[in-house]
Order: C-alpha cells, then structure tokens, then sequence
C-alpha cells in the first residue's frame, strides 16, 4: 500500500549549515501488515515522515508509492492525493478556532467532495456526527473549539482524520492528551478502522499505541529499523 523508497531529505538550520534528516530511509507494508509504529527520540523525523506521506511536504529525494502510484511532488497532484486517500491526525490538532467542533469535523468530510459537484450537506452532517459518537464526543457538536480539554481536542482531531473514510491514516502521538481508558477506547477503533481495510502509520512515544500496531520501526540516523 505504502512504499518509499531511497527517501533523503536535507535541512538547514538557522545558522544555514545542513543536517541530513534521511539519509536513504526505506519503508514498505507487506501484504498483511496494517499499521506501522514509527518509534524514534524526539527531533529524530517521525512528525516529517507522517507530513511526507500525507503528501504536505514535497521537499526530499527518492521514490513514494501509495496504492501502486507513484506520489507527485507536485503541489496541486499532491493535494488531490491528499484529499482522496489520506486522513492526518496532527500532534497539534491544526482544529479552526473560528468552527464549533461540528463544523471542524465536517471539514473532513467535504474535504474529499469532487470539485463541481454539489455536496450532500445533510449526509455530511450524518457523517460528521457519527465519527463524534465514534470517538466519544456525541454531544459536542455546537462546542467552541477553544473551550475543549486537550483530550476533547484530540479527539475532534481523530474524528475529523477518519470522516472521509480515508485509505491511509496518518497519526502523529494520537493519544498524547487522553487517559487510560479513552486511549483504549480509541485505540480499539483504530484496530477497527483496520480490519476495515485502512491502513495506519503511527508516530508515537508510547510503547501502548505500539503495542497496538502490526510493527514497530525506529527511526533513527536518517533511517528506519525494525524493533520488538
Ligand atoms: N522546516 C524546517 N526547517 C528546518 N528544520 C526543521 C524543519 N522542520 C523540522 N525541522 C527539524 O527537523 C527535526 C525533526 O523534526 P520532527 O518534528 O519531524 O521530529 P519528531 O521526531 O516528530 O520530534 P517530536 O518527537 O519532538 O515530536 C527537528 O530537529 C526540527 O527542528
């Protein structure tokens, strides 16, 4: 489903000296693996990983395939790649202060709406609403974003990643914000989403969410290895 390639991306810092942040990194599903953990010390890459495979950062070197295609780097193929296969959990949610959370959720329904064709508001809504009570937040609908918890912003985060019903979906520490037993909670619905047929890449510290995934990889110098 997911394959990069010889992945090398170089960054500059503030001084303008270089540091390679991939150095050839290779990452590949096989068949019956449904979700990946990327594992690695804080500045190690993973939130830049998840951002190339969303297909948001285009600036790096080497070979990106989803879904046997070839992933262009070029911006507007890219956004449409986005839209119609790829659903991102941010690690700062990225929610519209300005939206109540019903309105943020409904951004990722429309977002896969075919442009000229007029979308089914009322079956957004449906939609919008039901990854709410997925995620524990039936009732939440007309809340301003900014007077949520952390883990209720989390979870409008998640609800808005999975409302299109995206192929791939991207998780930068998904459960960070939540207790224990809403981390389960959500973390069985992953494992649903799955056995639905999507697949996951998770960047995470924790070694529960990893637990929970297919397999475990390191990132580290530049590159991905396996991990127990
Ligand atoms: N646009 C940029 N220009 C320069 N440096 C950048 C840029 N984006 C990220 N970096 C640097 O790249 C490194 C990797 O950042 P990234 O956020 O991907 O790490 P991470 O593994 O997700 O970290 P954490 O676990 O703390 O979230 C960091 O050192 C960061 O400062």
């Amino acid at each position: 489903m997911i394959r990069l390639e010889g992945m090398t991306k170089v960054l500059r810092d503030r001084n303008g000296a270089q540091r390679v942040l991939f150095d050839g990194l290779d990452l590949a599903f096989r068949d019956d693996v449904r979700s990946v953990a990327v594992l690695g010390r804080s500045g190690s890459g993973k939130s830049t990983l998840l951002r190339i495979l969303a297909g948001l950062d285009l600036r790096y070197d080497g070979t990106y395939v989803a879904d046997g295609r070839q992933v262009s780097r070029q911006p507007s193929a890219a956004a449409r790649f986005r839209r119609e296969k790829v659903g991102i959990v941010t690690q700062h949610y990225d929610l519209l202060e300005d939206r109540n959370v019903l309105r943020n959720v409904l951004l990722g329904v429309e977002v896969r709406g075919v442009p000229g064709r007029r979308v089914d508001r009322k079956a957004s809504v449906a939609r919008a609403r039901e990854c709410l009570e997925l995620v524990g937040l039936g009732g939440f609908e007309r809340s301003r974003v900014n007077t949520l918890s952390g883990g209720e912003a989390q979870r409008v985060a998640i609800a808005r990643a999975i409302a299109k019903d995206p192929e791939i979906i991207l998780a930068d520490e998904p459960t960070g914000a939540l207790d224990e037993g809403t981390e389960e909670d959500i973390l069985q619905l992953f494992a649903r989403l799955q056995r639905d047929g999507r697949h996951m890449v998770v960047a995470t510290h924790s070694e529960t969410v990893a637990q929970h995934c297919d397999v475990r990889l390191l990132l580290t110098g530049g590159r991905l290895v396996s991990v127990e």
